[in-house]
């Protein structure tokens, strides 16, 4: 497999000097192209910082991280946010959507607003999108009369607008009962089959196990991690429970 994104040594902290609280340790991992990983731990224990240091969102620390050859740090701004609405896809636990557009004005507003492309084409790929995840007969639906589920999938066509290299969720399925949560795990796994890869962040081992690997983090470092490649079967319920196992072992 080739590499899509590496951290090397990354150290983030927040205050200085005596009150200095470092919330990433040395963290080092690579995602290959067309992965699906998951990071799990503690509150607190760093991963949302990880995602968005990975992620450019957040460029203070230290040590590289380097996305399809290119060290972030040493793009400028502008090619920065290039790369990442080009090809890094975001999904939050609560999609940030303009509550005065409807759900197909929502999804389409980012491609929008990158004058070279042509509305009607932006449309009718945010369409079928939206009919991919089963949410095509909402479009002029208000954000405010869909559920958590619905407006997540559209969160999801949002970020695939670009047909990205990576999917990026900060707890994708934080605010879905488990019903939607597994709906959204079983969408994000037809999306990874598709090619993109996908890193979540979770809480929950039931949507951990849905990824192939997933990292365990406590105190700003990946203190472990579990590989289900090899395994033959799809056993859901087996992975959550090897996970939960791991999670005993060392003590998050
Ligand atoms: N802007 C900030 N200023 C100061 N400290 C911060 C800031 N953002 C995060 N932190 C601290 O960094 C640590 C890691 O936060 P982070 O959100 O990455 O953890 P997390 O593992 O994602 O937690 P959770 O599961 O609760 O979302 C926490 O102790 C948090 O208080």
């Amino acid at each position: 497999m080739e590499h899509l994104l590496y951290g090397k040594e990354i150290v983030k902290s927040y205050g200085e000097d005596r009150e200095e609280h470092i919330v990433l340790d040395g963290v080092s991992l690579e995602i290959e192209k067309g992965e699906f990983v998951s990071v799990m731990g503690p509150s607190g224990s760093g991963k949302s910082t990880l995602l968005y240091t990975l992620s450019g969102m957040d460029p203070a620390y230290s040590g590289s991280v380097v996305f399809d050859g290119c060290r972030l740090s040493g793009l400028k701004e502008d090619a920065l946010s290039d790369l990442r609405r080009n090809k890094m896809g975001f999904v939050f636990q609560q999609p940030a959507f303009l509550k005065n557009l409807n759900l197909l004005d929502n999804i389409i507003l980012p491609a929008m607003r990158d004058n070279r492309r042509n509305v009607r084409a932006v449309t009718l790929k945010a369409k079928n999108l939206m009919k991919k995840v089963g949410i095509e007969e909402l479009e002029e639906r208000d954000i405010t009369q869909v559920s958590g589920g619905q407006l997540q999938r559209a969160g999801i066509c949002r970020a695939l607008m670009s047909e990205p290299d990576i999917i990026f969720g900060d707890e994708p399925t934080g605010a879905l009962n488990s019903k939607s949560a597994q709906e959204i795990m079983a969408l994000l796994k037809e999306i990874n089959a598709e090619g993109t890869a996908v890193l979540v962040v979770t809480h929950d081992a039931k949507v951990a196990a849905k990824t192939r690997r997933v990292l365990f983090m406590q105190d700003g470092k990946i203190v472990s991690e579990l590989r289900f490649e090899n395994e033959k079967t799809e056993n859901y319920d087996k992975r959550e429970d090897i996970i939960m196992k791991r999670m005993q072992q060392i003590g998050i």
